[in-house]
């Protein structure tokens, strides 16, 4: 056996032959119709045969690391053939460098055994000696490359006297493994691109579930479902809701939701935050003033409820409302009525009354600081949402929701390696699923390629001592290049801190405004504050307010 150095190209190539002509003009048209190996391979094998005698080829690939096969690494086996039985090709199977066939695979060099009958390598491990002809056999193995790896061998075998010249035939099987391994990059360049389009479909089969479920709460875990349930038979009726979970954990999403799904639904639901509300304002923010109510006030305002009429009212993190407001706010819900800031007409009002809270509001009622009889006329239909952590199970599918909405808001296609959506599900998501949706969020916006791995993920995941994250702008947001890992900077508070109004100077406010490029919303994220509270003191000038 002797390694057979690559033909060398003369300046005076020989015309092709009839035959190679036929040969290549035939796997030309082959390729121009159909790019799958299965067709292109087989059938270039078949020419060979045919036309030049070049018997039994074959085309032997190494195993994929996660094949079917389950074989050890580097096994390598028959996976195209002509002139081979069933039988021939599944004796077919090479370990690491073993025979000929292993020996072309692990040094990348064409191999061209003389005689088979005289070389102690050869193997004859798929077509026994027996089946092939009396006289003298060669048989020729090459490698084929894919961006200079070896990742395959085209052998075959050939009656040694013939009147082609061997190295005519050389020549022309090394155009074929280059072929062949065109073929082979093309369809594992075509594998990837359907791998991906199967994963995005699987998000878009997933983003289409998740849009069916109603109100846009996304989840089935039982824990979910139980509050949806209580939600739903609560729809119809007209006494207040209280909302009791943590901040995070959808206690707005569950206020709308409570509005559509009641006859209330073609008329306004009006948010308010009474956290974002300095104790001076509230009465006039809820209930609205006459002209000369006070000095400035030049013409009449209509308040919250007001402008709520006929729909749903949703007062969130109620427990912040100051106690003379909380009088007011019981004596309307007993009378459905109200009176603006300086006047004197009882004005009716229809308005759906949905309160919302992350305290523990019957500690309050014991200290004192929220009244007891509004606690029970808010209590009259508690619905308590769960944690994160009390519904695991959802973890999968809403951050695939949540990744579908920043992939389309941010023309990207980043997905989650299975372990990665593993390891979210193991996180304790204090901030819950708001927490959740900030993460992939940002993982979106700045992972390193398209697949984030378990790996990758660690560096998005707010610490759990600090509990803290990096904000987006302290990383180049929506740069095309591959984004560095974020530096930890403790700056945003996983979970909101309800802050006092006057908690931050004008100044602080404008800067940090300035530092987030003018984005409200990361400012106030990065304050701790939600958008309206940031905005509010804002306009008010804060710490005045
Ligand atoms: N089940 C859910 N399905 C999809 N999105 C959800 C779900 N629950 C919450 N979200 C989303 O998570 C974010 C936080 O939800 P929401 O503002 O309703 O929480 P919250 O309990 O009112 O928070 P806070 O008490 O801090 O105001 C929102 O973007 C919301 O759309």
């Amino acid at each position: 056996m002797i390694p057979n150095p690559s033909p060398k190209r003369s300046l005076a190539t020989p015309p092709l032959q009839a035959q190679e002509q036929l040969l290549m003009r035939e796997i030309i048209g082959l390729i121009g119709k159909s790019l799958a190996p299965g067709v292109v391979l087989r059938e270039m094998l078949h020419l060979l045969s045919e036309l030049l005698g070049l018997n039994r080829g074959r085309i032997v690939l190494v195993d994929a690391p996660d094949s079917a096969q389950n074989s050890p690494p580097g096994t390598s086996r028959i996976c195209f053939a002509y002139g081979l039985t069933k039988a021939e090709i599944a004796r077919g199977i090479y370990a690491p460098s073993e025979g000929i066939t292993g020996r072309v695979l692990a040094t990348g060099q064409t191999m061209l055994v003389q005689d088979i009958d005289a070389e102690p390598q050869f193997l004859a491990r798929s077509v026994t000696r027996d089946q092939l002809p009396q006289e003298t056999v060669a048989f020729i193995a090459l490698p084929i490359l894919v961006n200079g790896a070896t990742v395959g061998v085209l052998a075959c075998h050939r009656i040694r006297s013939r009147q082609r010249r061997l190295n005519d035939d050389m020549a022309l099987l090394k155009i074929m493994a280059t072929l062949a391994g065109q073929v082979l990059q093309l369809q594992d360049l075509m594998q990837q691109q359907t791998r991906a389009l199967e994963t995005r479909n699987t998000l878009l089969t997933h983003a289409l579930d998740a849009a069916a479920v109603r109100y846009g709460i996304i989840g089935t875990s039982s824990a979910l479902l139980q509050a949806i349930d209580e939600l739903e038979r609560v729809s119809q009726a007209q006494a207040s809701v209280l909302l009791l979970g943590e901040s995070g954990t959808g206690k707005e999403l569950f206020a709308r939701a409570l509005h559509l799904s009641s006859q209330r639904r073609d008329a306004p639901f009006i948010k308010v935050n009474c956290a974002a509300i300095p104790d001076t304002l509230f009465e006039s923010e809820l209930f609205g003033y006459e002209r000369g109510a006070f000095t400035g006030a030049a013409s009449a305002r209509v308040g919250w409820f007001e402008q709520a009429n006929h729909g749903t009212i949703f007062l969130d993190e109620i427990g912040d409302m100051p106690l003379a407001m909380q009088t007011k706010l019981l004596r309307t819900l007993q009378e459905g009525t109200i009176v603006r800031l300086g006047g004197k007409a009882e004005i009716k009002v229809d308005v759906r009354l949905v309160a919302a809270t992350h305290r523990d509001l019957e500690t309050d009622v014991a200290s004192g600081s929220f009244r007891r009889d509004l606690f029970y006329r808010l209590n009259v239909i508690p619905i308590r949402l769960p944690s994160l952590r009390e519904r695991r199970e959802d973890i999968h599918t809403l951050a695939i929701h949540f990744m579908n909405r920043a992939n389309q808001a941010n023309q990207r296609n980043v997905y989650l390696s299975p372990a990665a959506l593993t390891r979210l599900q193991e996180h304790p998501w204090p901030g819950n699923i708001r927490e959740l949706g900030n993460v992939i969020e940002r993982l979106v916006l700045l992972a390193d390629g398209p697949m984030v791995t378990a790996t990758e993920l660690e560096r998005f995941l707010p610490t759990e001592a600090g509990g803290t994250f990096t904000t987006l702008a302290s990383a180049p947001v929506g740069a095309s290049t591959p984004a560095k890992p974020a530096p930890r900077a403790p700056t945003a508070p996983l979970v909101r801190d309800y802050l006092p109004a006057n908690s931050h100077t004008r100044e602080e406010l404008q800067q940090t405004l300035a530092q987030h490029g003018g984005n409200q919303s990361r400012a106030a994220q990065a304050l701790g504050m939600t958008v309206r509270q940031f905005a509010y003191r804002l306009r008010k000038g804060a710490p005045q307010g």
